[in-house]
């Protein structure tokens, strides 16, 4: 690997996401095609090694051949208010399914307020229309009563919930609240953070898996995950460049079964791409079809000099360890 194959990218986000306002990582070319590694700045190298294994997927190997042509794909809703809400809605090019985010935590730390989520998830079915689906991430923030509340609350204001995903951080906590809701309850964190995935099967924990190619180490093993965990699947994007989501297509379009909306419109968020053509919805649907990062957006979105070398130094740890397995 040579620098000339690694570059590394800031593209600045539309709406603040999951903390952040700004996405960063390294896009790797190889003799297959382009990978993607960028797992989230405050992830350790451990943590980290996964996302470079689907990098060099992409960039080595490329992916097994698809079963079908395009996926069906939900507009992702940040912590917006409902009027904001409606607008991402209305313009997210036909799709007729949303994931709305909750129990976010403001730039001031603070948790949103009950009225705030209600009035986003009121604003997201009006926008959508009766016969839209909505569903909701939690990113595991309450606890099984606190969740059971808020999912009953959120349900209603939602004209009806398609799942929720991670409401609580643990599986007993999954199980819990699976048991006492009507609402089907979707794994994430549990699936892509945890040492046993299959931990979510064994306590009967989840309705749904969300799968993420880079935290799982590539579209192969994926697929493997989704055979043997035997659940329904979305997949669902990190908010990567229009190289990473190429990787989520991928394994969405070569998944025997596909009952589920997948969470991989995220180019939406972005203000810009390295692609001519960001890998983006049309009629709510996103095409699979290969990417090309273009020189001059790839210089466009370079960083400062201190952010590449903060990149370029974890590349380095991270592929030494992958080496080092
Ligand atoms: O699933 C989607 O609609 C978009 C992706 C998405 O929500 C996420 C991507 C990356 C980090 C996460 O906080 C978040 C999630 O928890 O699912
Ligand atoms: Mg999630």
């Amino acid at each position: 690997m040579s620098d000339a194959d690694l570059h590394v990218y800031s593209l600045p986000l539309r709406v603040r996401f999951r903390s952040i306002d700004v996405r960063e990582g390294v896009l790797v070319r190889g003799d297959a095609g382009w990978g993607e590694f960028s797992p989230f700045r405050e992830y350790d190298d451990a943590e980290a090694a996964a996302w470079w294994a689907a990098a060099r997927e992409a960039a080595d190997q490329g992916w097994p051949d698809p079963v079908r042509g395009s996926v069906p794909v939900n507009v992702t809703v940040p912590a917006v208010d409902g009027s904001r809400a409606a607008q991402i809605v209305r313009s997210s090019d036909g799709c007729t399914t949303a994931k709305v985010k909750v129990a976010q935590r403001g730039a001031d730390g603070t948790v949103e307020e009950l009225g705030a989520e209600i009035e986003r998830l009121e604003a997201v079915r009006d926008a959508l229309g009766p016969h839209g689906r909505v569903r909701i991430d939690a990113n595991g923030a309450w606890d099984p009563d606190e969740a059971v509340r808020r999912i009953v609350r959120l349900d209603r204001a939602a004209g009806g919930l398609e799942y929720v995903e991670q409401p609580c951080p643990d599986v007993a906590g999954l199980a819990a609240v699976r048991r006492r809701v009507d609402v089907p309850v979707a794994a994430d964190e549990s699936i892509r953070r945890a040492d046993d995935p299959f931990a979510v099967v064994a306590a009967d924990a989840a309705d749904v898996i969300v799968l993420k190619v880079q935290p799982l180490g590539g579209v192969r093993r994926c697929l493997d995950l989704a055979e043997r965990l035997g659940l329904p699947v979305v997949v669902s994007s990190a908010v990567e460049s229009s190289v990473g989501i190429a990787a989520g297509v991928a394994l969405a379009a070569a998944l025997p079964e596909l009952p589920y909306a997948c969470g991989l419109a995220t180019t939406q968020l972005l203000t810009r791409d390295v692609v001519d053509r960001p890998l983006a919805p049309v009629d709510g649907e996103i095409a699979v079809r290969p990417v090309e990062p273009r020189t001059d957006r790839l210089a466009a979105a370079a960083p400062d000099p201190a952010t590449v070398a903060w990149w370029d130094e974890r590349v380095r740890r991270v592929a030494a360890r992958a080496v080092a397995l």
